[in-house]
């Protein structure tokens, strides 16, 4: 789906400034023209008419000749007498071979062997004539066709090469043309070609809307916010997986806001040619300032906007780094009531350079997520109005059938079942064609390995609703704001969401329950299914961390005692351990036994709440996302609950245990800030942050 779109995308109508690829007629209409010049000039050097020397002498010695052209040493030209071009003599002949009548060419020319020699006959033949009144000469030199092209034509054909290589290059680029190279590839929709959809398009995302609303406002009427002095963002930041309405949402801000959208992709910019990326970059701002206001779209911003090399020895992709750079430079050139926002698109914004998320930049997220069950009973109805439906269709029915959907894949189920219900002559397109429809499209996305089972569901769901009854009865644990069986991103199948406590130094009891939590969801998949899975790949690697911390960093275990092995110079710790091997065995038989008496009191705990895990599960795989008053509604209110409103972290369920989920994040890890721990009252750097984080407790998401 993902891709059939960005098939789409690719046809939208270009810019005027790039007209479509004239190039090779231009290069056909200069060689025909070129190819006509040097005909007229060989034409115009062979208009006069061959001769003889002995004819030539007795021209001469019949005094008709006016004067001679040596021409590069190899061929003379004779000029006649006027009088004499009116005798008969020469005038038939002339005429019949069709060349001038009279005047000012050569009229006729021979070849000869050399000048010197042809001087000196010319010489002998004038002894007798008086000084004054011999036929002089003059030299000549002069390139024919065929020494221009000797001369010219290997630089011709270098060119053509050079031409050809260039088209191979840039093939696939807007036509590859060597002249707009610079110039940027994005799409304009304005005056004549507006964007004509509106948020009425866009089904759910209401909070993503809500968020965009104030850009509209702007746009709509700059002056009013900038008269108060009011800050506008420049740029927004579009997070979420493929095919969840990102490009369709920039574009209903366009068409609310009634203003040109000029939209690109990332990779647009890139090009293998050194500087090109950062001219387009330029000239996409330049085409906007112009038409402001106006939205400038980039989707899958990561393609320049990763993380720049930071002094590696390899330099990474320079030419990535000067294209993010313009860019950086670009978004800061710019006043903010230029009236130009810039919204990007991404969905792993972990990868995103640090600079483009400051203030002034991209300095605001907006996350969009799949949609659950009512988000895409929405979209259902929004891609069921242009259909002529059966009455056994429903909208409702359909979002239940499609766990897991984003918006692209519920268009793409519509499409394909108007198409199916054409194929069957139906009238209508009915339920049939839609779970046809709805087969065929997971067929699609169970090749990408995206879709997930009823079974694996329901082994899901169990495992979120066990992170959120533990948490829930546990003391120190932190509150619950949402729990989901959506799936997000690749490597999540649901999460649990947190609000951490603003708090910097833990006991061990918290530390504890927060181990409980994390294991919630292993502990209720043993329980109900009496088996394990995979699935509890990050919280295993998360508590394993966090019970190393507490034996090797705090000194929080009694065999190991007050030490810390910790070097905050050092930020990986597997290498040169300062302690023995006696130790180190200690210390893994300590990890251990911390984590199965932790692994061992949530098993009791679930155990105990049986009955609400299983409350819990059912409303979750009907519902798919509950919040914390569905929750109370269902078991009750959280015996120690304390208010707190700080930043929520997520606990998740892995797919598996492959390579790509090992190396990847939790989708929420990166989608939120995460909670900086602070020490001594200095604030650390982010990187500092960041590298602290996996080695600490404190690393607040799970
Ligand atoms: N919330 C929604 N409401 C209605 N239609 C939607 C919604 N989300 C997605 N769609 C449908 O899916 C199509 C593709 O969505 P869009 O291109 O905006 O996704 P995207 O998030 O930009 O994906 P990508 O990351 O692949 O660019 C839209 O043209 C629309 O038909
Ligand atoms: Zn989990």
């Amino acid at each position: 789906m993902a891709e059939n779109n960005k098939g789409n995308k690719k046809k939208k109508p270009m810019i005027p400034s790039t007209p479509p690829r004239p190039t090779m007629q231009l290069w056909m209409l200069a060689v025909l023209i070129l190819l006509i010049f040097g005909l007229t000039y060989l034409n115009k050097s062979s208009a006069s008419v061959e001769t003889t020397q002995q004819d030539f002498e007795e021209m001469l010695l019949s005094n008709d000749v006016s004067k001679l052209t040596i021409v590069n040493g190899n061929l003379v030209e004779v000029y006649l007498k006027e009088e004499a071009l009116q005798n008969d003599k020469y005038k038939a002949e002339l005429e019949s071979r069709g060349s001038f009548t009279v005047g000012q060419g050569p009229q006729y020319h021979f070849k000869i062997i050399s000048a010197e020699s042809f001087k000196e006959d010319l010489e002998k033949l004038q002894e007798n004539i008086p000084k004054d009144q011999r036929v002089g000469y003059t030299l000549d030199t002069r390139t024919g066709f065929a020494d221009f092209f000797l001369q010219w034509g290997f630089l011709i054909l270098l060119l053509f090469g050079f031409w050809f290589l260039m088209r191979r290059v840039t093939a696939g680029g807007a036509g590859g043309q060597i002249f707009n190279i610079g110039k940027s590839k994005a799409a304009l929709f304005d005056a004549e070609n507006k964007v004509k959809i509106t948020f009425k398009d866009v089904a759910g995302l209401e909070e993503a809307k809500e968020e965009v609303q104030e850009i509209v406002e702007f746009l709509k009427n700059p002056s009013k916010f900038t008269i108060l002095g009011g800050k506008i963002p420049k740029g927004a930041l579009l997070v979420g997986p493929p095919g969840t309405g990102k490009t369709l949402l920039a574009k209903a801000v366009a068409g609310e806001a009634d203003v040109p959208f000029f939209s690109l992709s990332g990779s647009d910019f890139v090009e293998m040619f050194v500087g090109v990326g950062a001219a387009r970059v330029r000239d996409l701002f330049k085409q906007a300032k112009a038409k402001a206001p106006c939205i400038i779209f980039i989707d899958e911003i990561d393609a320049i906007g990763r993380h720049r090399s930071r002094g590696q020895i390899q330099g990474g992709n320079d030419e990535r780094e000067n294209t993010l750079n313009s860019l950086l430079v670009e978004m800061d050139g710019f006043a903010t009531d230029s009236g130009v926002i810039i919204l990007a698109a991404t969905n792993r914004p972990d990868t995103l350079d640090s600079a483009l998320l400051r203030p002034g930049r991209f300095d605001r997220q907006i996350s969009i997520d799949k949609p659950d069950i009512n988000g895409r009973t929405e979209i259902f109805n929004v891609h069921l109005k242009p259909l002529t439906l059966a009455p056994d269709v429903d909208a409702k029915k359909l979002a239940a059938q499609t766990p897991g959907f984003a918006g692209a894949e519920i268009a793409n189920v519509c499409n394909e079942a108007a198409l199916i219900a054409a194929r069957r002559n139906k009238k209508a397109v009915d339920q049939q064609d839609f779970n046809d429809a709805v087969d065929r499209v997971i067929g699609g996305l169970e090749k990408k390995n995206k879709i997930i089972s009823p079974e694996e569901k329901k082994i899901v769901a169990y495992h979120e609703a066990g992170h959120a009854i533990a948490g829930w009865f546990l003391e120190h644990a932190d509150p619950l704001v949402k729990v989901s069986i959506v799936p997000r991103g690749v490597a999540a199948l649901g999460y649990a969401q947190y609000l951490p406590k603003e708090q910097f130094l833990y006991t061990t009891e918290q530390l504890i329950d927060e181990m409980c939590m994390a294991l919630g969801g292993r502990a209720a998949e043993e329980i109900v299914f009496g088996k394990i899975s995979t699935g509890a790949l990050s919280d295993l690697e998360r508590i394993t961390k966090m019970a190393y911390s507490i034996v090797t960093m705090y000194g929080m275990n009694s065999k190991i005692g007050n030490v810390s092995f910790y070097d905050s110079k050092q930020s990986d710790m597997t290498f040169n351990k300062p302690y023995s091997e006696a130790t180190a065995e200690t210390i893994d038989n300590e990890v251990r036994n911390i984590i199965e008496a932790a692994y061992q009191r949530t098993k009791d705990l679930l155990m105990a709440k049986r009955h609400e895990l299983e409350i819990v599960s059912q409303e979750l795989l009907q519902k798919e996302i509950l919040f914390q008053n569905d929750l109370e509604r269902l078991v009750g209110k959280r015996p120690f609950d304390t208010l707190t409103t700080y930043q929520a972290h997520t606990a998740g369920t892995d797919r598996s245990e492959t390579k790509s989920d090992l190396e990847q994040k939790h989708p929420l890890e990166h989608g939120l800030p995460t909670h900086k721990e602070q020490e001594n009252g200095t604030p650390l750097t982010e990187e500092e942050a960041a590298a602290r984080q996996d080695n600490s407790v404190n690393s607040r998401t799970a």
